[in-house]
């Protein structure tokens, strides 16, 4: 059976005092239920400090394709080991679209975090647009093909992937439980044409707008291994309620 995993995504959010209290209350709430937050750059030393030895895993929300050298601004994978991080999300939509991130650049940035030996969180999805125009699994497939392309459908045993589709982030439209299967059910089916075991291990969360309230009828899909939260992961309650209903 597929393990669950709910991860937060802080995005540019916190402080060294809200990230404590933070952490403070979700720690004893969430032992023994395997969890990660993805912090902020500068926060990772107060996630390693607060978290080793928890059940809570931390890491970031991008990452370097580059290992090392005159990157202005850009941190390595290698870095997020140095503070204990096990994941890093790459391809996030908000990455895609207003920074510009292309397949192909994407796909570099998920080699070099499993070079290092993170485990890269790949976000996948469509906009509003795309959906509307019926291209919805194309443009998943188009995504996934070029990290398949790049590190080959066995990399995906050591990954993770995340179905955000782009008009239910942070809009509260939250894609019901179907419409996510079914995409969720796409790209396992997907990846199983390839590789049938790495597809029936591999975790799939799905990401847009999940809180407490809707959780617990995403997590019961058969192809939703899992969440990647955005707003709610910042809501101690909130997180340890999506946590628990996964855990379910
Ligand atoms: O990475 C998380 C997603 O962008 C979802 O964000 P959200 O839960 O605020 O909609």
């Amino acid at each position: 059976m597929r393990k669950k995993l709910v991860a937060g995504n802080w995005k540019m959010h916190g402080s060294l005092a809200e990230n404590a209290a933070l952490l403070a209350a979700l720690k004893p709430a969430l032992s023994g239920i395997e969890a990660v937050v993805c912090v902020p750059f500068p926060y990772l030393a107060q996630a390693q400090a607060e978290l080793a030895g928890s059940s809570i895993a931390w890491g970031a929300q991008n990452v370097s394709e580059q290992a090392k050298g005159a990157f202005t601004g850009e941190v390595s994978a290698s870095m997020l080991l140095d503070f204990g991080c096990t994941y890093v999300i790459v391809g996030h939509s908000e990455r895609r679209s207003l920074y510009g991130e292309s397949d192909a650049l994407v796909a570099s940035k998920y080699v070099a975090a499993q070079a290092a030996g993170l485990t890269p969180i790949l976000c996948v999805g469509e906009s509003l647009a795309e959906r509307e125009s019926g291209v919805t699994e194309a443009v998943v497939a188009r995504q996934l093909d070029a990290v398949i392309n790049a590190a080959g459908v066995a990399s995906l045993a050591k990954a993770v992937v995340a179905y955000e589709p782009v008009w239910a982030i942070g809009t509260g439209k939250t894609a019901s439980p179907e419409q996510a299967q079914a995409v969720h059910a796409f790209i396992r089916g997907k990846i199983a044409a390839l590789d049938a075991g790495v597809a029936d291990q591999l975790v799939i969360q799905y990401g847009g707008s999940v809180k407490a309230a809707n959780a617990a009828e995403l997590m019961v899909q058969p192809d939703i291994d899992g969440g990647l939260i955005g707003g709610a992961s910042l809501v101690a309650d909130e997180f340890i309620a999506i946590c628990r209903a996964a855990a379910k």
